[in-house]
């Protein structure tokens, strides 16, 4: 993961603060640069004073594709323009990139706004339109003096603006404010521009002086059969073109059974293309992962799971055994917290019956319990494979000692909610605990306690997003209840519309504060639009006829369950859902009647 620090001010070069600073280099651990360029603007009757424009750029390098750090900001010498990319472009116009993306991305853009065209605006939209993966980007094109910047549509990467007190433009992967509501995440409709090369009135406010334009991805209502679509704003003569186009997510397939449909088994033919699609997503992320500091062969990982022991994280270790070489040990890392209001209640419990053994608070979170189980048919599946996992023990001092920070990741978010799973990603990414490789030996205890380790891995995995796309919520199954398919789909659907906005921009801010990056195989573009066509029916088991091969199996993520079965975990098929908060045990820690929704103090 990198760090982003963008100003724009029309009377001095502004810098971050120095805490966003250090934050940023959190987040990009590899290096640290600053540039800062100027744009002056003379007006035209020659006796108005010059518009003047100072720009600063600050990128910070987490790096992890090939074989040196590439440096940003990138600077060309040529043109003087400028890139900061934290982002991994998987595909360019459907191309895998092998190697590092920073360069090729910048080359991409520089020669989307080379100086010959004058369609430079649009051409920069196609050239983002063709890239395949997570990113946050701020690019100045000095040619045209026209700034752009914009999140991925899914918005899997932080990047929020805000003007400052000054009223100076800010772009920034983390508030860079003591103020919650100074910046706002930036959308993921589209990009953003803002074209620097009209003389105004200096004296007016930078607010007044910066007018950002969103370039929206499409509005496309019936998209063509590749779910590519075109830029609304792009003209009807420039839609016969060829070049690459804008990728959005695709309309979900809203289509009814018009009769019973079939059961679902491991062998129905989705089921079949749907572990081998989830296989090519993981594919693009874990194969060829640079070796992180401290890495030692055949001992230490490259890869991590952010494991609860549910069935999406689990499925994603085991198809990453069948991707990566053998003797590279795969992580995984489980939290569960102290929770000072569970305490309590356990020894209450005790005292009423002492007879009950007092397991550790730690080993009692249900995460705990689900991912060391999860740990065993992993050992028992994949025979011969170094599964370390990783039990991360956050005693509810920890928990006091690090709120702030993370309160202060998280900004703009600010509720009880947005800190319980904040909390339990932000250590769970730390990768901090005690490592156990064979899941059947004794436990620590308090008389043995086990040496602290830390992961190497410097890229994690997650299941985000396989809830969203396969009907695991508990209200799925109260929608089918309440008004079959069609009420099934429309709340799947919802749940799609909100990909884009839901709550990555503070995953992702907590999650890489450990200078990791999490990757979401679940959100690959291409994986998305695949799920989204297949017809609802063919995603979970509402609806479907009850068989014997799938008897007490949830009908919640069905196909993925099946996925799961084919691939041996008979065990891990049948888990429930459970959210982090509750699972890790972050949610209510004291008590007292707060609310999910209710604003932090
Ligand atoms: N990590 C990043 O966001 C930048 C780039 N993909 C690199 O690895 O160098």
């Amino acid at each position: 993961m990198c760090g982003i620090f963008f100003s724009l001010s029309s009377s001095k070069p502004t810098e971050s603060t120095q805490e966003t600073c250090s934050l940023l280099q959190k987040r990009g651990p590899d290096s640290y640069k600053t540039h800062t360029a100027q744009k002056d603007i003379n007006a035209q009757d020659g006796k108005s004073p010059p518009l003047s424009y100072y720009l600063t750029f600050k990128s910070t390098v987490l790096s992890l594709r090939g074989d040196h750090v590439y440096t940003q900001p990138l600077v060309d010498p040529t043109t003087q323009s400028v890139l900061c990319w934290n982002g991994e472009a998987w595909k360019i116009a459907g191309e895998c990139v092998r190697g590092n993306d920073t360069e090729r991305v910048f080359n991409l853009f520089l020669q989307a706004v080379d100086s010959d065209q004058d369609d430079s605006v649009e051409r920069m939209a196609e050239a983002i339109a063709s890239l395949s993966g997570p990113f946050a980007f701020v690019f100045y094109d000095a040619v045209n003096s026209r700034l752009f910047y914009s999140r991925d549509c899914l918005g899997r990467r932080s990047l929020l603006e805000g003007f400052d007190e000054d009223g100076n433009l800010k772009i920034c992967s983390i508030c860079d404010s003591a103020s919650v509501d100074c910046f706002k995440e930036v959308d993921t409709e589209g990009v953003c521009t803002i074209d620097l090369a009209r003389y105004q009135d200096p004296s007016l406010s930078p607010r007044e002086l910066c007018q950002i334009k969103i370039l929206p991805w499409s509005s496309a209502a019936s998209p063509p059969a590749d779910h590519i679509v075109r830029p609304s704003y792009l003209t009807a003569g420039a839609a016969t073109d060829e070049r690459p186009k804008r990728k959005s997510i695709p309309p979900m397939n809203t289509s009814l059974p018009t009769e019973q449909p079939p059961a679902l088994t491991t062998d129905s033919a989705f089921v079949e293309q749907l572990e081998s699609n989830l296989r090519q997503s993981i594919e693009l992320r874990i194969q060829n992962i640079p070796e992180p500091p401290g890495y030692i062969a055949g001992e230490t990982a490259k890869t991590a799971v952010l494991f609860s022991g549910g069935l999406d994280c689990t499925l994603l270790a085991r198809l990453s055994h069948d991707i990566l070489p053998l003797h590279e040990p795969i992580d995984l890392l489980n939290v569960a917290f102290e929770n000072p209001r569970v305490a309590a209640a356990a020894k209450a419990n005790q005292q009423k019956s002492p007879s009950s053994s007092p397991l550790s608070i730690y080993e009692n979170c249900p995460d705990r319990i689900t991912g060391r189980a999860a740990h065993i048919e992993l050992q028992a599946t994949c025979p011969g494979r170094t599964w370390r996992f990783i039990a991360i023990d956050i005693p509810y001092t920890e928990t006091l000692a690090h709120r702030d920070q993370v309160k202060r990741l998280m900004r703009p978010h600010n509720t009880e909610m947005d800190m319980s799973i904040a909390c339990a990603l932000y250590f769970a990414s730390r990768g901090q605990g005690t490592a156990q490789t064979n899941p059947s030996a004794q436990l620590p205890t308090p008389d043995t306690p086990s040496p602290i380790y830390t992961t190497t891995s410097r890229v994690l995995l997650s299941g985000l997003g396989a809830d969203e796309l396969f009907a695991g919520y508990g209200r799925h199954s109260v929608a089918f209840n309440r008004g079959g398919f069609k009420e099934l789909i429309a709340e799947i659907d919802l749940d799609v519309s909100r990909l884009g906005s839901r709550n990555l921009g503070r995953d992702d801010r907590v999650l890489s504060h450990w200078g990791r990056e999490t990757r979401f195989p679940f959100l690959d573009e291409e994986f998305v639009a695949w799920v989204l066509q297949a017809p609802v029916w063919e995603k979970c088991g509402f609806g479907l006829p009850e068989i014997d091969a799938t008897a007490g199996i949830d009908c919640e993520k069905l196909a993925l369950r099946l996925v799961a079965l084919r691939l041996g975990l008979v065990r891990v098929s049948r888990e429930k859902k459970r959210a982090i908060q509750f699972g890790a045990r972050t949610a209510k820690m004291e008590t007292g009647r707060s609310r999910g929704t209710d604003a932090l103090s």
